[in-house]
C-alpha cells in the first residue's frame, strides 16, 4: 500500500469548506484505486490563529510542513481581521518561498456543461506557467517621509536564475502539449527587466527547436485570453502578469470557484503546495455557496504530481461527468450546495468503478 502523507491548511473563509470536501473526494479516490490513501494532517493556521496568536503560523510552521509528501491548501485571507498583505505573506507566500515552490502553473480548460461567459470560447485547453518567487512581488523598497512628501518604492527582481528556471519549465511542459509557448512580455512600457526576460526567452527557446514560440505584450496578451484563447497552449508569466492573466483564465472557464493550481518545488528540497486559483470569498463564507470544484482539480493537480496522472485523469472525467449534468453551485448558475456537489462527484467514480 502506498501511502501520500498530506499537511492540510483549509486557512479562512470558504477554503476551510471546500477543503474537507476535497478531502473525501481524495479517500474516495484512493479507495476505487484500492491499492493507495491518504493520511491527512490538518493546520489551523488562518487569519483567526493570528487573531489568538499574532503570527499566522508557528515559528517553528515550515519545519513541521517540510516531512510531508505535500501541503494541500485552502485560502488565506479575512480582511475583516487581519490586513491582506499581513496573513497571505505571513502563510502563503512565505511558504511559497522559502519552500522554493518557484513555478505556479495554473490551467485553464473550457468543460462540457459550464457556460463560459464569452460567446464563442471554442475549446480553449492551456496552462499558464507563472514564475513564483520573484518578480513584481519582492519585499525590496520601501517608504520614507510622511504627508505630501511621502514616497513608496516596490522593487522589482528579475534573477537569470529565476527567469531561466521558469522559462524552461514552461518550454518542458510545452513538450508534453501542444509545443506552443507564449512568452507575457511588456518590454515596451518596463525598459530593464522586461527586455532582459525577452532576451532569456531567446535565449532559452534556442536549446527547443521542436517548439514554435511567441511573444505578447501582456496587455495585448490579456485581451487574447478574451478573444481568442482556444489559440494558445503554454504561457509564461512573471509573477504579476501570471496572476493577472490567471484570473482571467479562470473568469472565461466560466467562475473562478472552479480554477486550479500548483506551487511546485523543483528540486526536491521541500514538498509542492496545492491550492486553487480563489481565495477565502468572505462574500459567500457559511452559505454552502462555494465552488468545490477548484478545490477538487487541484487535487487532481496534486494526483499528478505523486505520478498518479491516470487517477488524475479519472477524477478530471469525473468533475466533468457531473458538470455536464448540470450539477454545478451557483457561481456556475446551478442550484446545488458545496456538498451535493462533491457528493456527486464521489459518486461518479465509483460508478466508474464498477463498469
Ligand atoms: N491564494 C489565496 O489564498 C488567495 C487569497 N486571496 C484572499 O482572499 C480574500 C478575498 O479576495 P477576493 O479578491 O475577494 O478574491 P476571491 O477569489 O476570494 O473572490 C472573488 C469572487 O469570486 C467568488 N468566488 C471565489 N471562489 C469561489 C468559489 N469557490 N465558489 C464560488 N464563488 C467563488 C467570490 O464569491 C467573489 O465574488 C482576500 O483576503 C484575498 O487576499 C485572494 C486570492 C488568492
Ligand atoms: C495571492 C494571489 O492573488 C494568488 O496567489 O493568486
Ligand atoms: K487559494
Ligand atoms: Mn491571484
Amino acid at each position: 500500500m502506498k501511502q501520500f502523507d498530506i499537511a492540510s491548511i483549509p486557512g479562512d473563509g470558504i477554503g476551510i469548506e471546500v477543503v474537507p470536501q476535497a478531502e473525501r473526494v481524495l479517500r474516495a479516490v484512493a479507495d476505487v484505486h484500492g491499492g493507495l490513501a491518504f493520511q491527512f494532517q490538518s493546520f489551523p493556521w488562518s487569519c483567526q490563529y493570528y487573531i489568538e496568536h499574532g503570527v499566522m503560523m508557528p515559528d517553528n510552521g515550515l519545519e513541521q510542513l517540510k516531512p510531508f509528501d505535500a501541503i494541500f491548501l485552502g485560502a488565506v485571507g479575512d480582511p475583516n481581521l487581519v490586513p491582506d498583505h499581513i496573513s497571505l505573506w505571513g502563510l502563503l507566500i512565505q511558504i511559497r518561498r522559502e519552500f522554493e515552490q518557484v513555478i505556479n502553473m495554473r490551467p485553464a480548460k473550457r468543460l462540457d456543461g459550464i457556460q463560459s461567459p464569452l460567446q464563442n470560447p471554442k475549446d480553449f485547453d492551456l496552462v499558464v506557467i507563472r514564475e513564483n518567487s520573484e518578480g513584481e512581488y519582492s519585499t525590496v523598497g520601501g517608504r520614507i517621509h510622511s504627508k505630501e512628501d511621502e514616497v513608496a518604492i516596490q522593487n522589482a527582481v528579475f534573477t537569470r536564475k529565476g527567469t531561466e528556471r521558469v522559462m524552461r519549465y514552461a518550454f518542458e511542459v510545452a513538450a508534453k502539449r501542444k509545443r506552443f509557448v507564449t512568452s507575457a512580455t511588456k518590454s515596451n512600457g518596463i525598459v530593464h527587466s522586461m527586455p532582459f526576460w525577452d532576451q532569456v526567452f531567446k535565449e532559452v527557446s534556442a536549446d527547443y527547436p521542436a517548439i514554435r514560440t511567441e511573444s505578447q505584450h501582456i496587455d495585448a496578451l490579456a485581451a487574447f485570453f478574451v478573444t481568442r484563447p482556444a489559440d494558445f497552449d503554454v504561457i509564461v508569466a512573471s509573477n504579476l502578469f501570471g496572476d493577472i492573466l490567471t484570473d482571467i483564465g479562470a473568469a472565461i472557464m466560466g467562475s473562478i470557484g472552479i480554477a486550479p493550481a500548483a506551487n511546485i518545488n523543483v528540486n526536491g528540497n521541500y514538498p509542492s503546495m496545492f491550492e486553487p486559483v480563489h481565495g477565502s470569498a468572505p462574500d459567500i463564507v457559511g452559505k454552502g455557496l462555494a465552488n468545490p470544484i477548484g478545490q477538487i482539480w487541484t487535487a487532481k493537480m496534486m494526483l499528478d504530481h505523486f505520478g498518479e496522472e491516470e487517477l488524475g485523469t479519472f477524477l478530471l472525467d469525473a468533475i466533468e461527468r457531473v458538470t455536464r449534468k448540470g450539477t454545478i453551485t451557483k457561481d456556475l448558475g446551478g442550484i446545488h450546495s458545496t456538498e451535493e456537489v462533491t457528493d456527486a462527484i464521489i459518486s461518479e467514480l465509483h460508478t466508474a468503478r464498477s463498469v
